[in-house]
């Protein structure tokens, strides 16, 4: 079984002319679980998984994986798979015949082609052609082509777009294993509650910093979640708890209670003479620890918990049904949150949903980028065929607006999970003394697209938090780094001359120096592994999981692991997406794998994916 690599990110910077889509990004992911990559859209994922897989040269900094720059892999695809968003692919050749053509320019054995159709579920569609395959088939193909080399380390980008919910809980499995196996797995989203149900460790970026790393047990305290809490007067209870300055949602299912326990809830209920119906204690969310982390910093990461079984209880539930239902309902109270520490904005929170609405503009505009090489690259789209080049993913135009792309598959199958826990924990409590909770003097607190965006105040300097007891874990530790709100330190950078790095950086060869991995300062968040109890509950799931996992002794002589210079394919190679061809190929642009890849990538992807496919996940 491959062992995975770790990834080191080195104060990596991108500056796309006057935009800088990551800055100073430092992080190291492990093997052995799962790190979800955190972020609105616009805020630096993609370019920094670029980065890593030398699709995108850094302004400055690096990328390794195991210490060794993409560049100088000699078989990527052996080494390190990866799904990226919107890939494209020759429209006119069939499954098979793709990953045929990867396999052969990266050494991998032919039987392995059908091994990994049959495990993204597509076996039936061996002779199909990809033009007629649905999105949700592409996104299992790429994954198909990310697992040909059996590859310790994998890459997923926006997984879950064009996933139908079952794809997606599939998807999630599927990392799940992967990482059990020992493998890297580094998957970044948008959608919150993907990440929830599967990651161990997370990674925040927002506007292309890095502002929080940690392991999702540490985030895991049900003091700092919220309630749910229904009552048949729900009008009165709304107005109870509104006066008491609880920041309050409601919801298809009840109110969402936040900045309060179910205990002082219930006592507040009892002294206005309302009879509960409902009153039910959830986790946080990854929404409520980032609402927490801006609101004066009062997130505090809790003492790890211990290892995977105990963890199986609580959390799996919680995990799920904590999430606060898509926003069915309208934000009441909001008044005051806990500490008024940020500044005034408005306070829906929410959902996934939100996330995603809110994005909207961000970044669009930035866009600038790379010019002509579009057209270029449609053109041999279709000319394709030739294994020629084997790049699978072709698009067809692009257009130009890459980034802002409406994003297709928000389809959060999670959605209304909500919190059908409502198991009604009827609390009488007879406590009187409902404290109502901090002070009604309260601001509204940021809202979660506010904390990633940083439009508004917030953030404070980085602080970091110190680890949880116990929390040594590898990924225990976490770390809330600078303020989400600052904008300050990009622009900085932002030299208009860049300009000239963009073109440049096509001197393939270079696309992320080789350089060793420099031993970066402090910034190493995360720390160890640690089975968290999102991942348990993925694990509970796991075992119904229907698919086998074919992976195995294969591949005569492709040493997993180490990637790095076992057979003598060069990196160039271009394995990176799907067929692992050399970049020299011609379908540069079109898979975005080759120098020009800045621009070109995200320019083909974006538009080309998303225009035509309609696939596109950006806003
Ligand atoms: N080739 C490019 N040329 C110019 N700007 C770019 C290019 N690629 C990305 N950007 C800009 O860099 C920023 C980060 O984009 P990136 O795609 O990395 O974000 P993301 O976090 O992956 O977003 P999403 O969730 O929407 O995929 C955005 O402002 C985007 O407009």
């Amino acid at each position: 079984m491959p062992e995975g690599h770790v990834l080191e990110f080195t104060r990596v910077t991108k500056r796309f002319n006057d935009v800088t889509a990551v800055s100073d990004f430092s992080a190291r992911v492990e093997p052995g679980v799962v790190t979800a990559f955190l972020g609105p859209n616009g805020a630096g994922k993609t370019t920094t998984l670029r980065i890593l897989l030398g699709q995108v040269r850094p302004t400055s900094g690096t990328a390794t994986i195991g210490g060794v720059a993409y560049a100088d892999l000699r078989t990527p695809l052996k080494t390190i798979g990866s799904v990226l968003e919107e890939t494209v692919y020759r429209p006119r050749r069939s499954a098979a015949r793709q990953l045929t053509i990867a396999a052969k320019a990266n050494g991998i054995p032919l039987s392995r082609v059908d091994e990994v159709l049959a495990l993204v579920g597509l076996d039936g569609e061996r002779e199909g052609r990809i033009g007629s395959f649905s999105l949700g088939m592409r996104q299992r193909l790429s994954v198909a082509h990310a697992l040909l080399g059996d590859a310790g380390t994998l890459v997923f980008d926006e997984p879950a777009n064009g996933l139908d919910p079952e794809g997606i809980r599939w998807m999630r499995l599927l990392m799940r294993r992967l990482a059990d196996e020992g493998r890297t797995v580094l998957v970044s989203s948008h959608v919150l509650s993907e990440v929830e149900q599967v990651a161990d460790h997370v990674l925040v970026l927002s506007k292309g910093q890095l502002v929080l790393s940690s392991g999702i047990e540490s985030l895991a305290d049900p003091a700092s979640g919220s309630v749910v809490v229904d009552a048949a007067d729900r009008v009165a209870l709304t107005a109870a708890l509104a006066e008491a300055g609880f920041e309050v949602e409601v919801l298809r299912s009840g109110l969402t209670v936040r900045g309060g326990d179910a205990k002082t809830v219930g006592a507040l209920a009892a002294s206005a003479g309302i009879a509960l119906s409902t009153l039910v204690q959830r986790g946080p969310t990854l929404e409520d620890v980032f609402i927490d982390l801006v609101r004066g910093g009062k997130f505090e990461p809790r003492p790890a918990i211990a290892a995977s079984d105990d963890v199986e209880a609580d959390a799996p539930v919680e995990g799920e049904a904590s999430r606060p239902d898509a926003d069915a309902g309208a934000v009441v109270g909001a008044a005051e949150g806990a500490d008024a520490g940020a500044d005034g904005v408005a306070v829906d929170v929410a959902t996934d949903g939100d996330v995603e609405a809110s994005l909207p503009d961000a970044e669009t505009d930035d866009v600038a980028v790379a010019d002509a090489e579009g057209e270029g690259a449609e053109a041999a789209t279709d000319v394709d065929e030739a294994e020629t080049a084997a790049s699978p993913e072709v698009i067809e135009e692009e257009t130009s607006e890459g980034p802002e792309a409406p994003d297709t598959e928000s389809a959060n199958p999670d959605e209304d999970r909500a919190e059908g826990d409502d198991e009604t924990t009827q609390s009488d409590a007879a406590n009187d003394d409902a404290e109502a909770v901090d002070g009604g003097q309260s601001e509204p607190g940021p809202s979660f697209d506010e904390i990633l965006f940083g439009s508004g105040s917030a953030a404070t300097e980085s602080s970091v938090l110190d680890d949880p007891a116990g929390s040594e874990q590898e990924h225990a530790g976490t770390e809330v780094f600078a303020g989400l709100g600052d904008e300050a330190s990009d622009d900085d950078a932002l030299a208009g001359d860049d300009s000239a790095s963009e073109s440049a950086a096509d001197e393939q060869g270079e696309i992320a120096d080789a350089s060793a991995p420099e031993s970066d300062e402090n910034e190493d968040p995360r720390s160890a592994a640690v089975s968290s109890m999102l991942a348990a509950a993925a694990r509970a799931y796991y075992e119904d999981e229907p698919q086998p996992y074919p992976f195995g002794e294969k591949a005569e002589g492709e040493g997993p692991a180490d990637g790095e210079h076992h057979e003598g394919e060069h990196h160039h190679e271009g394995e990176q997406h799907h067929d692992g061809e050399q970049h020299h190929e011609g379908e540069q642009h079109h898979e975005g794998e080759q120098h020009h890849e800045d621009e070109h990538h995200h320019e083909g992807e974006h538009h080309d994916g998303e225009h035509h496919d309609g696939e596109h996940h950006r806003y």
